[in-house]
Parts: C-alpha cells; sequence; structure tokens
C-alpha cells in the first residue's frame, strides 16, 4: 500500500514559502509525496524541517508556492474531504461533557450536521459511547474535561476525531506531552482504532519507536529547505506490540532513523538529543 499507482493524497513538486519580501523562509523546497488510501504515513525529521507544514498543506489550510496538492483525487478544497485532527494538547470544551466533547464534529460537518438534531442524536450518542468504550473510557461520556487525566483526555480526543468516520486523519504529535507508559498503551489505542477504521493517516512526531510502532511508512524529512529525504518502509505485522520493538529488526529500524536524523540535523546536531 505504498500509493504509488493510486494516491489519496499526493504532493506534486510542492514548495512553500512563509512570509513576503525580506522576512520569507522557504519551509519546503521541492517535495513530492504520495500516499496510499489507508496507508498510515509517519513524518520524523528536525525541528522545522516542515513536517507541520505538510499537514497544513493537505488539510488546506495553507496553499502551495507553487506545484500541487491532491487529495481524493482533486485539488485540495476542490472537494469537501472529511478530516480528523488530534494535537499534542486536547483542548476540550470545559463547559461539555466528554460524550458532547466527542459528539462535536458531527455537530459541525455535513452531512452530520444536518441529521444531529432529534432524529439521529440517539444513534450518535451510543456512537460516541462506543467509541468512547473502544478506547477504554466506558462509563466517562458524562465527565467533564476537568475530571479526567492527561492521558484520558487524549484518548477522548481520539475519539472526536475519529467520530465522523474522516477519510483523512492528521496527528500533530499527539501522544508528545505524555508519560512512557500511557503513551504506550495509546499506541495500541490508535493501533486499533487504524485497523477497524482504515483512515489515510499522517502523523506527525519526534518519537521514532512511536513512528515505526504506529506507521507503514516513515519519511524522514531535512530542513533549509524541508524536504524529504528517505521514505522507509515498516515490514512488521499487525497488530504489532511493544515486544516487537525490542527485536533486532525493529531496533536496527529506529537505528537508522536516528542517523537519518542527526545527519539531516548536522551541523547543528549536538545541541539536542532525537529520543531513540
Ligand atoms: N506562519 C509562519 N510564518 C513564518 N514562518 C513559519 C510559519 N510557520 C512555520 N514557519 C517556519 O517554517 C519552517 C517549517 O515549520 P514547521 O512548523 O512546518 O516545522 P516542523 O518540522 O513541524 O517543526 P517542529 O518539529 O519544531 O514542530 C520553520 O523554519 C518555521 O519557523
Amino acid at each position: 500500500m505504498t500509493g504509488e499507482n493510486d494516491p489519496f493524497v499526493q504532493l506534486q513538486q510542492v514548495t512553500l514559502t512563509y512570509g513576503q519580501g525580506e522576512k520569507t523562509v522557504a519551509a519546503l523546497g521541492e517535495t513530492n509525496l504520495k500516499i496510499g488510501k489507508g496507508d498510515f504515513v509517519a513524518l520524523v525529521g528536525p525541528s522545522g524541517c516542515g513536517k507541520s507544514t505538510i499537514l497544513k498543506l493537505v488539510t488546506g489550510l495553507i496553499t502551495a508556492s507553487s506545484g500541487w496538492v491532491f487529495v481524493a483525487g482533486r485539488e485540495v478544497g476542490a472537494e469537501p474531504v472529511r478530516v480528523g485532527m488530534a494535537f499534542q494538547n486536547p483542548t476540550m470544551l470545559p463547559w461539555l461533557s466528554i460524550r458532547d466533547n466527542v459528539m462535536l464534529p458531527l455537530k459541525i460537518v455535513p452531512p452530520f450536521r444536518q441529521q444531529f438534531r432529534a432524529k439521529r442524536k440517539t444513534e450518535f450518542r451510543d456512537r460516541a459511547d462506543a467509541l468512547l468504550k473502544q478506547v477504554g473510557l466506558a462509563g466517562f461520556g458524562d465527565k467533564f474535561p476537568w475530571q479526567l487525566s492527561g492521558g484520558m483526555l487524549q484518548r477522548a480526543s481520539l475519539c472526536r476525531a475519529l467520530i465522523h468516520d474522516p477519510q483523512l486523519l492528521m496527528l500533530d504529535e499527539p501522544f508528545g506531552a505524555l508519560d512512557q507508559f500511557t503513551r504506550e498503551e495509546l499506541w495500541a489505542i490508535m493501533q486499533d482504532l487504524w485497523m477497524t477504521r482504515r483512515p489515510t493517516v499522517l502523523l506527525v512526531t519526534h518519537d521514532l519507536k512511536e513512528a515505526g510502532y504506529l506507521a507503514n511508512r516513515v519519511c524522514v524529512m531535512r530542513a533549509r529547505p524541508g524536504r524529504i529525504v528517505e521514505d522507509c518502509h515498516v515490514d512488521l505485522p499487525r497488530p504489532r506490540t511493544i515486544e516487537m520493538t525490542y527485536e533486532p529488526g525493529f531496533v536496527s529500524l529506529t537505528q537508522r532513523l536516528r542517523e537519518l536524523i542527526v545527519s539531516a540535523r548536522a551541523p547543528d546536531a549536538a545541541k539536542t538529543e532525537v529520543p531513540a
């Protein structure tokens, strides 16, 4: 599932420059990327190499300075595509219950928006409760955000990202603020959600173990200007387990990714550590 022949997402000769005049930042040099429907691709690389910029281009939040971005066979923005998103900080509306927070996209995104009132509300509640159960939050739907831990809120935010059956799921360091054990628990949950629903996923992460555990492909980026320098396929069976991450094949994958990133960060490679 490399997306070579019939890509769901395609960046073709895309460049992106922020700003104007003397204050321009060449965030992305010429970038090509094809992602097949239902694939899971991770973007890794040093800070500032353009990972979030790619997410913004694919969701249509920003427009390419040159080149083309296609989603579902059309230029991005030409056709409505259901997108789910989760970020490092799972911002929830504090005055809504967890269930109502999870149901929020159904109130906003067509065609659910039109069906939300009376007719399908019970069905939508059941859908939210089933998702909450799948991530281990059965019985927490009536709680409020302040009553949940960071890990629980991130689980709820994954439910919110998936409640409207998105075709595209954008994950920007969603597990970055969690402790290692909670993070590993959430990898398993994320994998389970992806295997049962199969959205096309783009994950931005600094955690190479996370990239290797979750993704089918890991794209390594380099900065100034940002570009993809390596596209590694992860040939591990599913469902993957934490134990697999200690096996020689997985360890050599993360070592290789690490080396690529360290060389991509040169000459300032010594300033900060890249988690292995
Ligand atoms: N709105 C903006 N205006 C100007 N420059 C920007 C803007 N957004 C990002 N940049 C610059 O573009 C480059 C790429 O940024 P981007 O956020 O895509 O990188 P990243 O790889 O996601 O970084 P990080 O890992 O630190 O989140 C960086 O040099 C950044 O400073």
